[in-house]
């Protein structure tokens, strides 16, 4: 069994009198270390996976393990939530924010702290600690907000749009940024994003789904050369505006299909 296992999920939200099928016939074998990105039209039922992953509720059919355990099984730090907001609380301070979820799970070793303020000093946020967040720009918060996802040791990372509301030129550093901190902790991420070139830059293999009802329709494997660079370098590859056209071929006929 993979690392983390997705298989054949099919989740239908119910109300009193609508059942509407988010996603359906959903496999997936991730592999420890590997990055992934769920590309796909509005609706496709990127978030709802995501939430299913994180243990938030359970699919109506179907099973994700991480390391052979059920997700809602699994303690809820090993899987880690990054999104396009950065949910810090405005009332505490950086470092405060950053240790919050060490202080939750009522972890007092001191080794524990002292790692996630240098995992501050890791995204370049040395000297902010004891600011709040209101003093920081959109995109030093999104990097708090990384320290703070990553300073619970979480063994897979959901990134919902993390990039999403910041400036082009923020969201590339940023891109870098969080590639390599996974990278080097070898973590596994599982990235939600609309952009084709995020996609193609940060991933090992993109699952691009269709709509009514969210299902895999295509999937696209980077290759070798791609995989080992940055985000930064990978967009400009020869090979990238090439696997850019092809995807955004195959997601022009799905939301054409949609009209
Ligand atoms: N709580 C809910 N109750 C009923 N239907 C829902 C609920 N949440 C999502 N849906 C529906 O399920 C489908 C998938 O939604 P989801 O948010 O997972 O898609 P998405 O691919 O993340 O969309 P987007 O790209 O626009 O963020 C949509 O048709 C949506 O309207």
């Amino acid at each position: 069994m993979s690392f983390l296992s997705i298989q054949d999920i099919h989740h239908t939200y119910f109300t009193k009198s609508t059942a509407k099928t988010a996603l359906a016939s959903i496999s997936m074998d991730i592999e420890e270390g590997s990055f992934i990105s769920l590309l796909g039209p509005s609706g496709c039922g990127k978030t709802t996976l995501l939430s299913i992953i994180a243990g938030l509720f359970n699919p109506t059919q179907g099973l994700i393990t991480l390391e052979g355990q059920p997700v809602q099984d699994v303690n809820k730090h090993m899987i880690g939530y990054m999104l396009q907001q950065d949910y810090l609380f405005p009332w505490k301070t950086i470092e405060e924010n950053v240790t919050l979820g060490l202080k939750i799970q009522k972890k007092n070793d001191p080794k524990l702290f002292s790692d996630a303020l240098s995992l501050l000093a890791e995204v370049g946020l040395q000297g902010t600690e004891k600011q709040y967040p209101k003093q920081l720009s959109g995109g030093m918060r999104q990097r708090a907000a990384l320290a703070r996802t990553l300073a619970v040791n979480p063994k897979v990372l959901l990134l919902d749009e993390p990039f999403s509301a910041l400036d082009y030129q923020t969201k590339l550093k940023l891109e870098d940024l969080v590639s390599e901190t996974l990278k080097s902790f070898n973590k596994t991420a599982v990235l939600v994003t609309h952009d084709i070139g995020e996609a193609i830059a940060m991933s090992d293999r993109i699952y691009l789904f269709s709509a009514n009802p969210g299902r895999i329709f295509k999937v696209f494997d980077m290759n070798e050369e791609l995989r080992n660079m940055t985000p930064f370098a990978a967009r400009n590859h020869p090979s990238f505006p090439t696997l850019f056209q092809s995807i955004w071929k195959e997601l022009e006929s799905l939301e054409y299909d949609r009209q």
